[in-house]
């Protein structure tokens, strides 16, 4: 059955679809496609993302189960503000940082779908963060511009350090160097063993207590390879081992329910490689859902 035949039932609304966004009114939740891909290290198509993510969304209802039932379309403004052209590079890194600045005005939270992982540098600087989650296998604090670097990009530039947090981290997936580059800039690190010793709650309060203090922005950096590679096969460099679907979607609501959580970006998943099945798409979809879902119970 298609995605088109499932929307035919009136009592079944699908999500996306959001109006485009006009004029100055308050919107809770923005989207904004940023399709990066020039720089990954890996070579990807997840320029393609953003447009099989919106279609992908289709699948889903907006609908929480409560009880009571809550359309999630319903409680929130939301919009879509289309897609950055060619946002590689610093001329397109200066066009996302500008859209972001601009939304951030008007938005109390922004979503930016990658896209690779790159579009975290510029999307964080435009929403002014001052505190960083990763949700992410890798440390992505490699020398260079990449989708292996923004990270220490954000330091170089200014981000401090000690509010940042890294949750996920991978064995077999990153170097002792960049380990020891994390420890020594004094970066909270929560690797996959700790996350699953100490539980989703009390790292999801850890993250939003240490990103967050003083009351500042803080950007939430999903990258769908932080989940097993079952699960995101779509992500060039997911594991096998890593998160499950429902830890990650709970991880995002969690941290999402901050309203100290501005913007967002969902990134490294290749729509062009997803698959058998288009099921990193469809997590990515899930995770923008989750991001209203939090955002729905700040
Ligand atoms: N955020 C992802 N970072 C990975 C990218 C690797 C790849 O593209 O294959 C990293 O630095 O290893």
């Amino acid at each position: 059955m298609t995605v088109s035949a499932l929307s035919a039932d009136p009592l079944w609304p699908r999500a996306g679809s959001w109006p485009e966004v006009a004029g100055e009114d308050w919107i809770d939740v923005v989207l904004l496609g940023v399709p990066a891909f020039r720089t990954s290290l890996s070579p990807t198509g997840a320029h393609a993302t953003p447009a099989a993510v919106r279609d992908a969304l289709q699948r889903y209802s907006p609908t929480l189960m409560g009880p009571p039932p809550v359309d999630l379309e319903q409680a929130l403004r939301i919009a879509d503000a289309g897609d950055i052209a060619d946002p590689d590079g610093p001329d397109g890194e200066g066009r996302v940082r500008e859209r972001v600045r601009e939304m951030a005005a008007q938005a109390g939270l922004i979503v930016a779908l990658g896209g690779d992982n790159s579009i975290t540098y510029a999307v964080a600087q435009g929403a002014d963060a001052s505190g960083l989650i990763t949700l992410d296998a890798h440390f992505d604090l490699r020398d260079g511009v990449s989708n292996g670097s923004p990270v220490r990009r954000l330091v170089d530039d200014g981000l401090d350090p000690q509010r940042i947090v890294q949750v996920g981290i991978a064995d077999f997936a990153n170097s002792a160097a960049y380990a020891h580059r994390a420890a020594d800039l004094g970066i909270t690190v929560i690797t996959q063993d700790d996350l699953r010793r100490r539980g989703i709650a009390d790292v999801v309060a850890e993250a939003l207590e240490v990103a967050g203090a003083g009351g500042s922005e803080v950007h939430l950096d999903i990258d769908v390879d932080v989940c097993d590679r079952s699960v995101a096969p779509g992500c060039p460099a997911s594991v096998p081992g890593g998160l499950q679907g429902w830890e990650l979607r709970a991880l995002v609501r969690g941290v999402a329910s901050d309203p100290r959580v501005r913007s967002a970006d969902i990134v490294e998943v290749d729509a062009t490689a997803d698959t058998p099945d288009g099921r990193t798409v469809r997590l990515a979809a899930l995770c923008v859902l989750e991001l209203l879902a939090g955002r729905a119970t700040t």
